[in-house]
């Protein structure tokens, strides 16, 4: 590969199932040695686009091409240069975490030292114990350390610390990193923007199969319109008008509105030392005040009318 041909070029990517569109015309162009985010709600069609980019599915039309190899046509290539942790990867249950390692060198020319890779996912300790009886983030960890031993040029990582706890997914990120640092590509399928923001160089937001934004995880959050955001209850009735008045006047305010009660600024700056003073020098009293910075949900509402992340019942 030439140094500035991408590591993974897709071009006009679509996939129906029956009467839904689940990617419709998506063109995406990785450079080596990126961590390459997709970030979309639910369904928004981040698996069914890896899964074409692996070359496990094929397009109803469009091409992929994984440094260089066509991959729909040579499989057998593509398998030798990428590696893919899926969702839910189907194990054999009943294996030990060295019996499936492996079973899967088997599958490559140049694989890596068994016990080194345990070694380098923290499974070492849990190495005769079978893939049924590992947590839920020691099969992650298994799953990823499977995708790796073939000593892959690009990986993908699809939803990997879904339903793990903190400490096992800082343990992941760190695993990522290591990667980048290693030259590998990965592309990184996420619902979780924290991780994504964290991770990622570059991410591209899916809407409904289609690229909606691309853009550094910055460069993204300056598509909210805003840089910061504070919020706040008054503590008791206020004049209607009176807050708007008084906070559209300063310098740092760009938006107010109500939502339900609470009073929402948006702006730029040391906005909430701006809010705050305003707001003891009127008399005015309130409660809950919290002061944020602008996230890719907020680019997300802003390009799409809707949050990233389901308002889940917990
Ligand atoms: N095998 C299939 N048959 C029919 N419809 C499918 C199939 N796989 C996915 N879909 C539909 O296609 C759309 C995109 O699904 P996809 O799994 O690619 O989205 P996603 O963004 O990865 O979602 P999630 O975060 O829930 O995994 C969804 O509406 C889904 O219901």
């Amino acid at each position: 590969m030439s140094g500035t041909s991408p590591a993974v070029e897709a071009d006009g990517l679509h996939k129906r199932y029956r009467a839904k569109v689940a990617v419709d015309d998506v063109s995406l162009s990785i450079q080596g040695g990126e961590i390459f985010g997709i970030l979309g709600r639910n369904g928004a069609g981040k698996t069914t686009t890896v899964e074409l980019i692996a070359g496990l599915r094929r397009p109803d039309r469009g091409t992929v091409r994984v440094l260089g190899v066509d991959a729909h046509r040579d499989r057998a290539r593509l398998r030798q240069i990428l590696g893919v942790q899926l969702q839910e990867s189907q194990l054999h249950a009943a294996l030990t975490v060295t019996e499936l390692v492996r079973l899967y060198r088997t599958f490559y020319r140049d694989p890596l030292d068994a016990g080194e890779l345990i070694e380098s996912v923290g499974l070492t300790a849990s190495r005769g114990t079978r893939f049924q009886n590992l947590s839920g983030g020691q099969q992650q960890r298994l799953s990823i350390a499977l995708a790796l031993v073939g000593r892959p040029r690009v990986v993908i990582l699809d939803e990997l610390t879904t339903g793990l706890d903190p400490e096992a997914r800082r343990q992941m990120w760190a695993t990522v990193a290591a990667l980048r640092e290693n030259g590998v590509t990965v592309l990184l399928v996420s619902h979780a923007m924290e991780e994504v923001e964290r991770l990622c160089d570059r991410v591209a937001l899916l809407d409904a199969g289609r690229v909606v934004a691309l853009d550094s995880p910055a460069g993204l959050v300056r598509r909210a319109g805003f840089a910061q955001r504070v919020t706040f209850v008054p503590a008791g009735p206020v004049p209607e008008g009176l807050l708007e008045g008084l906070l559209e006047g300063l310098g740092e305010v760009e938006r107010v509105r109500a939502d339900g009660g609470r009073v929402v600024v948006e702006g730029r700056d040391d906005l909430l030392q701006a809010v705050s003073v305003a707001l003891v020098r009127a008399g005015v009293v309130v409660t809950e005040t919290r002061g944020e910075r602008a996230t890719l949900d907020d680019a997300f509402v802003a390009l799409t009318g809707r949050h990233l992340e389901h308002e889940e019942v917990r």
